[in-house]
């Protein structure tokens, strides 16, 4: 066997998340283990565990990192945020109906591998997730052996639990990088419409940078979704921004948003974002050439009733305190294909959206 011992000391750490079932009869593999008695995992060493996993599957594709400096320097070294809706396996596998995605390519000992791949390709120095079903039993003990502290808050009603054979309920999920940040404050937030409470929830986590001191509030939340819940959505993204604006002190602290609003550009709750008074941009209008439009899609799926294609991911961001640095391409539509998501190259419906941030500096960096 050409394997080092390091490498088949990673092979028993992801087989042994690969069983799910093994969870679910074994309770005490739902409890983290304290991530200080966890051995440290090489990212490069997992990744290439990954891909011996993915090895019959088509390449990866080649997404690249937009260059969208502005004059402003930073002595600072950028924080890589990923936003992305992973894709529930119990939803992906019973409640979606992706009708052209093949029931293969939705398998989860390889659909992990290829959400672990991405999240190693990028390596984000804060990873928002939604939909997740594998916290406790995948992304928890793999996360904190790649370094990262992880909090997960499960949507009060799943609908992943009216799955048969489900893995527990999908939720947010925020992690970030121990090395890089301390964690100041943390809220689990259900989120409230008209005054009731909902089924839809979000967590927001003040953190200081080690290198800087400077502190700042990551946000990370799931819309309710479908058509006919505009207003519902309204409702919930102005208790999220209520919430944010007690939590960054009245805009005092920088803030980055990122989230599956289930919201197309035109929605009232992406108005409300646009104009609060926690001055927010949207950093993926960068791309644009304008720098005033969304991309054309981050979701794109065909299911029983067509073909779905939507911008409903954002990341916002406070747009005196911080700059973008960089943005990750989405993946063109020759890349998706025909079938559209999720595929054989790619694990979820929703592209994942990387950006760098610097802190802005000097006067103009004021709220
Ligand atoms: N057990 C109980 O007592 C209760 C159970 N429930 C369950 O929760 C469900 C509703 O929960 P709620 O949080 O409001 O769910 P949402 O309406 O927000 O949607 C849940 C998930 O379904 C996906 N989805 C969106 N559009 C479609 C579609 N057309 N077809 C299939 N899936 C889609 C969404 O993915 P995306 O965001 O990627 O679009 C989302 O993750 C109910 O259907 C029920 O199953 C609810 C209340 C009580
Ligand atoms: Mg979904």
């Amino acid at each position: 066997c050409s394997m080092g011992n390091g490498t088949s000391r990673l092979y028993s750490a992801l087989a042994k998340t690969l069983n799910s079932s093994a969870a679910s009869q074994h309770p005490e593999y739902l409890v983290s283990p304290d991530p200080e008695h966890l051995e440290p995992i090489d990212p490069k060493e997992l990744l290439e565990e990954c891909r011996a996993v993915l090895h019959t599957r088509p390449p990866r594709f080649q997404r690249d990192f937009v260059d969208l400096r502005t004059d402003c320097p930073s002595s600072h070294p950028p924080i890589r945020v990923m936003q992305w809706n992973i894709l529930a396996q119990a939803l992906g596998e019973g409640k979606d109906n992706f009708v052209q995605c093949p029931v293969e390519a939705l398998k989860w000992e390889e659909r992990k591998c290829l959400i672990l791949e991405e999240i190693l390709a990028y390596q984000p120095d804060i990873l928002c997730l939604q939909e997740v079903d594998h916290y406790f039993d995948t992304f928890h003990p793999l996360l904190s052996r790649l370094g990262y502290q992880g909090t997960f808050f499960p949507k009060p009603w799943s609908p992943c639990l009216d799955v048969e054979h489900n893995n527990g309920p999908d939720g947010c999920a925020l992690f970030f990088l121990q090395n890089r940040f301390k964690l100041v404050n943390s809220a689990n937030i259900r989120l409230t419409a008209m005054t009731l409470k909902t089924n839809q929830v979000a967590i927001a986590q003040t953190l200081e940078c080690k290198e800087s001191g400077r502190q700042f509030c990551i946000a990370v939340t799931h819309l309710k979704a479908r058509t006919g819940w505009e207003r519902f959505r309204s409702a919930q993204g102005c208790d999220l921004l209520q919430n944010l604006q007690n939590i960054t002190q009245g805009a005092k602290i920088p803030l980055i948003v990122c989230g599956d609003f289930n919201a197309e550009p035109t929605e009232e709750v992406y108005k409300h974002f646009a104009s609060s008074s926690l001055n927010l941009n949207s950093a993926y209008k960068l791309l644009s050439a304008d720098g005033q439009s969304e991309p054309p899609y981050t979701t794109w799926k065909i299911r029983t009733s067509g073909e779905c294609r939507h911008t409903l991911d954002y990341i916002w961001y406070s747009r005196q305190a911080l700059s973008v640095r960089s943005a990750l391409d989405l993946l063109t539509e020759e890349q998706i294909g025909p079938n559209r998501l999720p595929s054989f190259n790619y694990p979820s419906d929703h592209l994942s959206l990387v950006c760098d941030f610097s802190f802005n500096e000097g006067p103009d960096a004021l709220l």
